[in-house]
């Protein structure tokens, strides 16, 4: 078996795995053999959401795995996160509710608002208007954090967060916070490294996950003009330094940084693979090099919502 991943410790003091394993655009069909294959291979955190749409079959390899004794639900990490169109406070414990069921758990690790931007509530995930752009809901995402609270408070979530806020939103959240939020999720790659955000975070105990590490090469928005970071020079000849992969060189970086890290994969090699990351170290001069990548280059601008009140990016 393989070692035990490293924790780092939320501001509540539960150990949260440095490295997971994503679930985004990872098919109900080959979702379930790639949470076993990571279980397998030493996996304990899995990041999961509502939209991603294949959380039953996410829960149905855990459930399996925890069956034949290979794992126990305490030996687990799961996160899942809040949609768009449950941020009314009244929504949000029923929505959990439902999560849950599909995972066929009786508790999460993490639950986050997956974004601050309330929509139009009811069943269409994407509810928008006749130019493709995101319908609104009438909420303020201080109001979603008070059932977030209620989730923990009813023992449904063991901790709660927050995905893809940017510093204003995550003080307005603060403001109200009777239970602080432990964790900010957020895309962070050495194209868009994040480090006056991260440095913002720690300064309010709040830590970080980088999601798209490995620059969402399958996210349904690329263009075949988008650069790719695992085609990166840099990032290139740092792999043949270290005799290890392009990806494996993205997701120790943010193992270096103290920043827990999610790549997705349904491929049992580089499920594999890329947990092969606690073996070698590179050097500051080399992580200085990733640091100068840094190029406010988003993957996931989430563009139907860019009218949104509550978007949370800046237009370069
Ligand atoms: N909170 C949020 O708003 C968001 C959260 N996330 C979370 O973060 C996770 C990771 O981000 P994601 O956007 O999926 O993208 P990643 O940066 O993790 O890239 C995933 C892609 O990289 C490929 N890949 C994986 N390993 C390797 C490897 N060793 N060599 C070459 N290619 C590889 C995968 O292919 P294959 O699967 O075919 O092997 C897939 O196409 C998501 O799955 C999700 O859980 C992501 C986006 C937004
Ligand atoms: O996690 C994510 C991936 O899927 C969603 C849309 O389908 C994105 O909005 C989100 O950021």
């Amino acid at each position: 078996m393989s070692e035990k991943v490293p924790s780092i410790k939320f501001n509540n003091g539960y150990e949260y795995p440095i490295l997971g394993l994503g679930t985004w655009n990872s098919k109900p069909g080959e979702v379930v053999a790639a949470v076993k294959a990571a279980i397998d291979a030493g996996y304990r955190h899995f990041d999961c959401a509502f939209v991603y749409e294949n959380e039953e079959q996410v829960g149905e390899a855990i459930s399996e795995k925890i069956k034949e004794g290979a794992v126990k639900r305490s030996d687990l990490f799961i996160t899942s996160k809040l949609w768009c169109t449950a941020h009314k406070k009244e929504l949000v414990v029923d929505a959990l509710k439902k999560t849950l069921s599909n995972l066929k758990l009786t508790y999460l690790d993490l639950y986050l608002i997956h974004w601050p931007m309330g929509f139009k509530e009811g069943d269409n995930l994407f509810p928008v208007d006749k130019n493709g752009k995101i319908l609104p809901s009438d909420s303020y995402f201080t109001e979603t954090w008070k059932g977030m609270e209620e989730c923990v408070k009813e023992g449904l979530a063991r901790s709660i967060g927050i995905s893809n806020f940017n510093i204003k939103q995550i003080e307005d959240v603060l403001s109200v916070a009777e239970i602080k939020p432990v964790n900010n999720q957020v895309e962070c790659h050495p194209y868009l490294n994040q480090q006056k955000l991260i440095d913002f975070c720690k300064e309010k105990d709040i830590s970080i996950t980088a999601y798209s590490p490995l620059g969402s090469p399958d996210r349904p928005s690329a263009t075949p003009n988008d650069p790719v970071l695992l085609e990166d020079p840099t990032v290139k000849d740092l792999a043949k330094k270290y005799e290890k992969t392009p990806a494996q060189i993205l997701i120790r970086y943010q193992i270096q940084r103290g920043i827990p890290v999610i790549p997705k994969s349904v491929t049992k090699s580089r499920i594999e693979s890329n947990f092969k990351v606690f073996d070698f170290t590179i050097s500051d001069d080399d992580m200085a090099k990733l640091n100068s990548l840094d190029r406010n280059c988003r993957m996931v601008n989430f563009d139907m919502c860019d009218q949104h009140k509550d978007y949370p990016f800046t237009k370069n």
